[in-house]
């Protein structure tokens, strides 16, 4: 199969939730993630938030032992693009794209080894937070970052 040849679908592995916000008069609370709801390895190691400007992109990158528990809740909405790049995956050269932000708030959870980008689509800057299950650059930021960055790559098969 061409490399580039990814067909869109369901990425197996891949969850994709719905989150509530709770309105009322002073504004809204949205659970992000609770153990009870999460299985016992992709427990987070640690939480960060990152806003993106309109019409920027992060990513794409794999992490090759990381999952990423992104909450897409506003400020913001964004175009979310996922490829399964794992060969012995039962959904291998599939494409998942999913609309997520302030209109649709939503939390994503990308395995291993699942090429994961995002695009900012608006109106305003957009807000994501995200709580990987291992530790930036490993204990104290002594060790490896684990992240493959396609960002840069001008032959690469993930565009958003
Ligand atoms: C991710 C991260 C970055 N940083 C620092 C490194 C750098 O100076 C600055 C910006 O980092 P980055 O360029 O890696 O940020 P970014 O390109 O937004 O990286 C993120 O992209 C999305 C798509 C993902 O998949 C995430 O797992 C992560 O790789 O923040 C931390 O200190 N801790 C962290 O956990």
């Amino acid at each position: 199969m061409e490399k580039n040849s990814f067909i869109d679908g369901i990425i197996d592995g891949v969850i994709v939730r719905d989150l509530k916000k709770f309105l009322d008069e002073r504004g809204w609370l949205c659970e992000l993630y609770r153990h009870d709801e999460l299985y016992y390895e992709i427990h987070p190691q640690m939480a960060y938030a990152s806003m993106t400007n309109p019409g920027i992109t992060r990513g794409p990158h794999a992490h090759k032992e990381q999952t990423d528990i992104f909450c897409f809740i506003g400020p913001g909405n964004f175009k979310v693009v996922l490829w399964d790049n794992r060969s012995h995956s039962e959904t291998y050269m599939t494409r998942q794209i999913i609309f997520a932000g302030q209109d649709s708030p939503k939390m994503i959870i990308v395995p291993p080894g699942v090429v994961h980008g995002y695009k900012s689509i608006g109106p305003g800057p957009g807000l994501v937070f995200n709580a990987p299950n291992k530790l930036y650059a490993g204990e104290g930021k002594r060790g490896p970052v684990d992240e493959i960055r396609y960002e840069n790559d001008p032959n690469s098969p993930f565009k958003l």
